[in-house]
């Protein structure tokens, strides 16, 4: 690797990457979304439930425990859809997406620590409402989206 590249790899001074697991949760050929709460960074947006990994949690666990305390669901948390990395101005996040599923007799969502929560269509999910690390995440939605409709 040049040394060009590798400065390009160099995140802004203090800035860490954190590690985050969210997740693709579809019900009735619609996805759970959360929106993010004020103050927050990013305040305002649609994304997928989840948040940071703890050091040294399983970053299943920590997914499975994030549905719990954001919208009070108990998840159990499947395969991986999609991994990516993304730099934002103070930080750099490495986003870990998992298929989950809501187990039987589990509460419904509610906006228990986010701004709010709602279920999307594939037609609902426009790309301005999600952070933009997301944008990757949303074709293979729209895709798991068709697949279950069918
Ligand atoms: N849960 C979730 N977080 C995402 C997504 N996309 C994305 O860029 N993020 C970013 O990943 C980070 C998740 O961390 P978080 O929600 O636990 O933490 P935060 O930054 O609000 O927390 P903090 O203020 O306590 O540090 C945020 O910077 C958030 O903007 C997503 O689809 N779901």
């Amino acid at each position: 690797m040049t040394s060009s590249a590798q400065s390009e790899l160099v995140t802004p001074a203090g800035a860490t990457t954190v590690l985050v697991a969210a997740a693709i949760l579809i019900e009735d050929g619609r996805v759970l979304l959360t929106q993010r709460k004020r103050g927050a960074h990013l305040e305002g947006a649609w994304e997928f439930p989840g948040g940071k990994v703890e050091p040294g949690e399983d970053p299943r666990d920590a997914l499975a425990r994030e549905l719990r305390e954001e919208v009070g669901i108990d998840a159990a948390v499947g395969d991986i859809v999609e991994v990516t990395f993304h730099r934002y101005p103070m930080k750099a996040v490495l986003l870990l997406f998992y298929r989950a599923t809501r187990c039987t007799g589990s509460p419904e969502p509610r906006a228990l620590d986010v701004a709010d929560v709602r279920w999307a269509a594939a037609e609902a999910l426009r790309e301005d409402e999600f952070p933009p690390a997301d944008i990757v995440v949303l074709s293979k939605v729209r895709k798991l989206l068709a697949s279950a409709a069918r």
